[in-house]
């Protein structure tokens, strides 16, 4: 389980820029106590900025969380956030954020102490990716911290917000959000297929149609292809009875040209 073993706040709203205040937090419980104004809700805060980058809701963004400048008579003010924790695997680090008054984040570094040798390795990051590393580092999600560990407690009453807030909320703290937005995919591709599916649908209809089509033609050009052989065969019969025609009547002009002859002749014919 991931720990938070002490932080160091200088310049952010009443702690002092100058001074190095440090808070250590015990185990299993810290309790903060103090008068109005002491800065308990700030340790939240500075808690919450070093874990997930998001300022407090009442921040103007930064200007108010930054220690006042004119509050010292001065023209800057340099604020720093360093937290140690252990991650979600046991193993020590340091995150730190140093800003200025307008709320420019200058630095932001990670370091990791090796527990045999004490030894520090420096890691820098982009602040967003920071801000992405420290939850997974510990183990909880970025919605977790915000909603639940370092809820803020003008945002406390988070539970009672309109329904889309709280909706939005919880789909963020159980991860949901995710699932949401694939289910939505799944419902656009299920959609996009049944339209799909009815176009072919309508081919496979218009397919059938011209197959049927085209097995009627193929039975009316068998059908023409034996009434073809039966033409051709009768052409071939008419052909011979032609031919056997012919051949009588050759015979018979044969026969009446011999007659003829055989009369010139003077020769009765005999039958
Ligand atoms: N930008 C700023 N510069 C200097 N001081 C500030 C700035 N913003 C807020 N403060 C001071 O910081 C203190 C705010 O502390 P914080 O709200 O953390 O106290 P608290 O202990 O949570 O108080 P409460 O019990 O009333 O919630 C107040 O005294 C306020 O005047």
């Amino acid at each position: 389980m991931s720990t938070v073993d002490k932080m160091l706040i200088k310049g952010i709203r009443s702690f002092d820029p100058e001074n190095k205040n440090v808070i250590t937090f015990f185990k299993p419980l810290t309790l903060i106590v103090g008068p109005n104004g002491a800065g308990k809700t700030t340790i939240i805060e500075c808690l919450k900025v070093a874990c997930t980058g998001e300022l407090p809701p009442n921040a103007r963004s930064g200007h108010s969380f930054i220690h006042d400048p004119k509050v010292a008579g001065e023209t800057e003010t340099k604020a720093q956030i360093k937290l140690r924790f252990k991650t979600a695997a046991g193993k020590d680090v340091l995150t730190q954020k140093a800003t200025k008054m307008e709320y420019k984040a200058i630095e932001s570094v990670l370091q990791t102490i090796n527990p045999h040798t004490g030894e520090k390795v420096c890691l820098s990051y982009r602040c967003a990716d920071m801000d992405r590393e420290i939850p997974a580092l510990m183990g909880v999600s970025k919605a977790i911290l915000e909603n639940v560990i370092f809820v803020h407690q003008d945002e406390a009453n988070w539970p009672l917000q309109d329904p889309s807030t709280l909706k939005k909320k919880f789909d963020d703290i159980f991860s949901a959000t995710r699932y949401t937005k694939a289910l939505e995919v799944i419902k656009k591709l299920h959609k996009d297929q049944g339209q799909e599916i009815k176009t072919y649908k309508l081919k496979l209809e218009n397919l059938q149609t011209l197959k049927d089509a085209a097995y009627k033609l193929r039975e009316s050009i068998v059908q023409d292809q034996e009434k073809t052989e039966t033409l051709k065969n009768q052409m071939q019969e008419l052909e011979r009875e032609i031919k056997n025609v012919d051949e009588a009547r050759c015979f018979w002009n044969s026969r009446n040209a011999i007659e003829i002859l055989l009369r010139k002749m003077k020769t009765p014919m005999k039958n």
